[in-house]
């Protein structure tokens, strides 16, 4: 018995011990799976709050350690959970894929895209249809389909800023083209030819005034070249002309001296000739008389010897009137040819004089124009330097004056500027100076005068253009001009001088114009 007792003692340690070893390998398999379901529970922290929710109550319960069957009833409202979020996970992921390729097919579309960024987007596209088990499979996709989408951005950006300094080239293009423009116009005022060149100078001009394309500008710059070069082949030929007419006249006149030279050396061979003749005649005579015997044969032999006398004496005359009439008509041929020439000469030296003071004359207004000022300006710098009396320089420029060619013509801009030009200049006193200094402005010098001295008669100045009756189209239009005015100092050059004025001019510009502004 006691045996028997001390067998199921033994037993029972044993079931003891057994189910010991149960409870340590239920504890430990439960703290195992209880860290891996809070891990687990981390892990997917964050997908939605309910489940987060129901995760973190979880993860509680398995720390207190209790009971599984109180556990389950979470975790079957966790899988529930769970269920609803993969079915959510799978639209999601449909959406992603459409989402992901629909951003792709739109950036192929995209003009102007590199080639491997083409080829890139092709592979990427094609990935992305692939079947994915999760969103997350997508997401280095979607990082890679952004980088092709900042790539492009960049692509699109460059060509942007290309295009944007292909605007700047444009434009500084096209400025550089209306300088060229006006400079050609000033050239062309300084170009007064009349006849077959006048007109074309003319079209020139107007075609100018407008905005030209390059090829227009080209266009007038190679006619312009051409007229000058055909105007200086006749000015050549022309001088050409004039010295082969005084060539023609010289060698005239030299035929003539030689001619009447030779003429004169017959004529005095042939007086030698009868002279010796008559004094034969004479000594024949003297002999014959002194041989007479009787005085009728003195008679008629004096009578025959006169005769043969003074018929040569006439001949003698005759020769002496055909030498003088010979030198007459001599003289008179170099005469008039010494006058014709005259006449070639006098006015060959008038065209040179007209050339002269063309170049220095604007066509349109018959003021000087701008070479005209440089030349004067220079001058004017001398004298006042020399003699230290002050001199003041004023730009005028007519306000708004394109709107004049805009809505009325270029004929009516024409006719206002020569009518300003000469109210300016039968204000101004005789020693003023003022030129045309291209397109509507006008330069003024001043010598002898202070630039506090000129605000009055530039305000006159400015009235009185102010108050000229302009009409085009039958409409009242009122012109103004604007002045910007300075005084040369010693330590000026000539550009800064004029640079100030010009200041000056922008300035009453800006302030609204029909304004006189001095700079000193
Ligand atoms: N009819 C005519 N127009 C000219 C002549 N020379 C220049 N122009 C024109 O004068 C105009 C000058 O215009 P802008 O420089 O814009 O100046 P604006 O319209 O007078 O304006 P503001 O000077 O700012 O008041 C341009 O349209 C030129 O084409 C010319 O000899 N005859």
């Amino acid at each position: 018995m006691a045996e028997q007792q001390s067998d199921v003692k033994q037993q029972l340690a044993n079931a003891v011990k057994a189910r010991k070893q149960l409870e340590d390998t239920y504890e430990s398999q439960f703290k195992i799976l209880s860290q891996f379901v809070s891990r687990l529970s981390l892990a997917c922290k964050g997908i939605d709050i309910d489940l987060d929710n129901k995760l973190a109550r979880l993860r509680q319960e398995f720390a207190k350690g209790t009971d599984l069957e109180k556990i389950l009833p979470l975790v079957e409202s966790a899988v529930e959970t769970l269920k609803t979020l993969e079915s959510r996970q799978l639209s999601d992921l449909k959406k992603a894929q459409s989402t992901l390729t629909d951003a792709g097919k739109l950036l192929q579309k995209q003009r102007g895209l590199p080639d491997q960024l083409r080829r890139d987007l092709r592979d990427l596209l094609s990935k992305v249809e692939e079947p994915s088990a999760t969103v997350q499979a997508f997401l280095p996709h979607l990082t890679h389909l952004t980088e092709l989408y900042q790539a492009a951005l960049a692509t699109k950006q460059q060509s942007e800023q290309a295009e944007q300094g292909n605007t700047t080239e444009e434009n500084k293009y096209q400025a550089i083209c209306k300088q060229i423009s006006v400079e050609l116009t000033n050239l062309l005022s300084e170009l007064a030819f009349e006849g077959k060149y006048g007109q074309d100078i003319e079209k020139i001009r107007l075609t100018l005034l407008s905005d030209v394309s390059i090829e227009a500008l080209l266009e007038s710059c190679l006619r312009t070249i051409e007229i000058i070069i055909a105007s200086v082949t006749d000015e050549r030929q022309s001088a050409q002309h004039f010295l082969l007419k005084l060539n023609e006249a010289l060698t005239g006149v030299q035929q003539a001296v030689v001619s009447s030279l030779n003429t004169s050396n017959n004529i005095k061979e042939k007086m030698l000739l009868l002279n010796q003749q008559i004094e034969q005649q004479i000594t024949n005579l003297t002999a014959d008389t002194k041989a007479a015997t009787s005085l009728e044969q003195l008679q008629s032999l004096v009578s025959t010897k006169l005769s043969a006398i003074t018929c040569s004496l006439r001949d003698k005359e005759q020769l002496e009137k055909d030498e003088r009439e010979l030198m007459l008509t001599t003289l008179r041929h170099m005469e008039s040819r010494l006058a014709d020439l005259e006449q070639e000469a006098a006015q060959f030296k008038k065209r040179l004089a007209e050339q002269k003071f063309r170049s220095l004359q604007d066509a349109l207004t018959e003021l000087p124009n701008r070479a005209a000022f440089d030349e004067r300006f220079e001058l004017e710098i001398r004298r006042s330097q020399r003699y230290g009396k002050p001199l003041a320089i004023a730009l005028a420029d007519v306000d708004h004056f394109k709107q004049i060619n805009d809505n009325y013509g270029h004929s009516a801009g024409d006719k206002t500027l020569k009518v300003i030009a000469q109210a300016l200049k039968q204000s101004l006193r005789e020693t003023d100076f003022i030129a045309r200094y291209g397109g509507e402005e006008f330069v003024i010098l001043f010598p002898e005068t202070q630039l506090s001295e000129l605000k009055q008669p530039l305000n006159n100045l400015r009235e009185r253009i102010k108050k000229i009756p302009f009409k085009f189209k039958d409409k009242n239009v009122p012109i103004s001009i604007s002045f910007g005015a300075t005084e040369f100092k010693s330590s000026d050059t000539n550009r800064a001088a004029f640079d100030r004025a010009d200041e000056a001019l922008y300035e009453a510009k800006r302030a609204g114009r029909d304004l006189v502004v001095l700079k000193s």
